[in-house]
């Protein structure tokens, strides 16, 4: 069973589209990774599964409960930690985890401490949370998200004030989390974190998917996905020329007389050395990076924002695959709406938002 099935949905706040016929699976188990630049629509995807805003078109579901009509069922299988969320008054750390297991309906015999113990917040358990530093009311806000083990951990922004201890805990607690079997959807502009601990990732750009796959996998698709650097005795007229008509070759530049940096395919750095012997250059030295996550987010998210500014590339085949990770297509650029939409919603919907505090239960 799918952990979360959304379907073409999209969402108008007014003029704004916030997300754009967005379809995503994320099968049960998975840790997702949900990345885009800021009002990308992250959050405003995180509220329709929550059933705190309804979508304009489309439809998405929980564990198959459909969260606009089924809510109540969908959100009884979530744990959430919200972005920007604060403590409530006058509330010691281990008030707000009873307050969790109140409002999950959770047996009486649980024990809050266990909770506490797993976000390191022990000695602090019967102290104010209004007193806490901003890691510490992170960490509480997570062991409330982690309190009835949730089916679906939602982490929006989960490192938000952790320091890199806390921030280490925090990837062998959802490592813990998916081990016992939950499925973890996490929003995060770390990009360290989601490459170090995500199976998936999508990257939402204007309210619109432009890529889902494994981080190989997108690496794979930008085709530069390797950089090499190579030390040579000394370059020749020429060198620069015969690296660049390789296949797979995306760029190579000299920034001295005896370095080559290139970026390229993983099967083209062979040819590359290979083709540098053929020229009668020796090679001193050579080293290979894998493009990071930061490195491929940004090539994404700038290729798209080109196409967008120039509105007539849609569905060029950049070999992405699609959104239930099942064929390669490529959503850059595919805004033009084939679909009709409904009226646009008016800005003054009422929204109590994954950034106001506690989902209701
Ligand atoms: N209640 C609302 N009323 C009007 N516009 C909204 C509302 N909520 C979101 N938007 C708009 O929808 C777009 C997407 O916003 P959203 O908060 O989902 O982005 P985000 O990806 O979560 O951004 P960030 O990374 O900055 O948190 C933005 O243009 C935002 O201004």
């Amino acid at each position: 069973m799918s952990a979360i099935d959304a379907r073409d949905i999209s969402k108008r706040y007014g003029t704004v589209t916030a997300l754009d016929r967005v379809s995503l699976t994320v099968e049960s188990g998975e840790i997702f990774g949900f990345l885009g630049p800021n009002g990308a629509g992250k959050s405003t995807f995180l509220n329709l599964m929550l059933g705190f805003t309804h979508p304009s078109a489309g439809s998405i579901s929980v564990f198959d409960y459909d969260c606009q009509h089924e809510g109540v069922m969908a959100r009884e299988r979530i744990g959430v930690l919200p972005e920007g969320y604060d403590v409530i008054d006058h509330l010691t750390g281990r008030q707000h985890i009873e307050y969790a297991i109140e409002a999950k309906q959770i047996d009486d015999n649980a024990d809050p401490l266990n909770v506490l113990d797993r976000v390191g917040l022990t000695e602090d358990a019967g102290r104010m949370a209004t007193e806490y530093s901003k890691g510490m009311k992170q960490r509480l806000v997570l062991g409330m998200a982690l309190t009835g083990e949730p089916d679906l951990l939602l982490l929006d922004e989960p490192t938000a004030g952790l320091d890199p201890t806390g921030a280490a805990e925090l990837r062998s607690i959802i490592r813990e989390e998916n081990e016992r079997g939950a499925t973890i959807f996490f929003s995060s502009h770390v990009l360290e974190q989601v490459e170090a601990v995500c199976d998936r990732v999508g990257i939402l750009q204007n309210g619109t998917l432009i890529a889902v796959d494994t981080i190989q996998g997108l690496r794979g698709s930008l085709g530069g996905g390797t950089k090499l650097e190579i030390t040579v005795d000394s370059l020749q007229n020429g060198t620069l020329n015969t690296i660049q008509e390789i296949e797979g070759v995306e760029t190579a530049v000299t920034p001295d007389n005896s370095t080559i940096e290139a970026t390229c395919t993983n099967d083209a750095k062979m040819d590359i050395l290979v083709g540098l012997r053929d020229a009668g250059i020796d090679v001193v030295n050579f080293r290979t990076q894998e493009a990071s996550l930061e490195d491929m987010f940004i090539e994404y998210t700038e290729t798209d924002q080109s196409h967008n500014n120039n509105t007539n590339h849609d569905n060029a085949d950049h070999g992405v695959t699609n959104a239930s990770g099942k064929k390669k297509e490529n959503n850059h650029g595919s805004q033009s709406g084939e679909q009709s939409e409904p009226a646009e919603e008016s800005t003054a919907e009422s929204e109590s938002g994954l950034e106001s505090g506690v989902p209701s239960e």
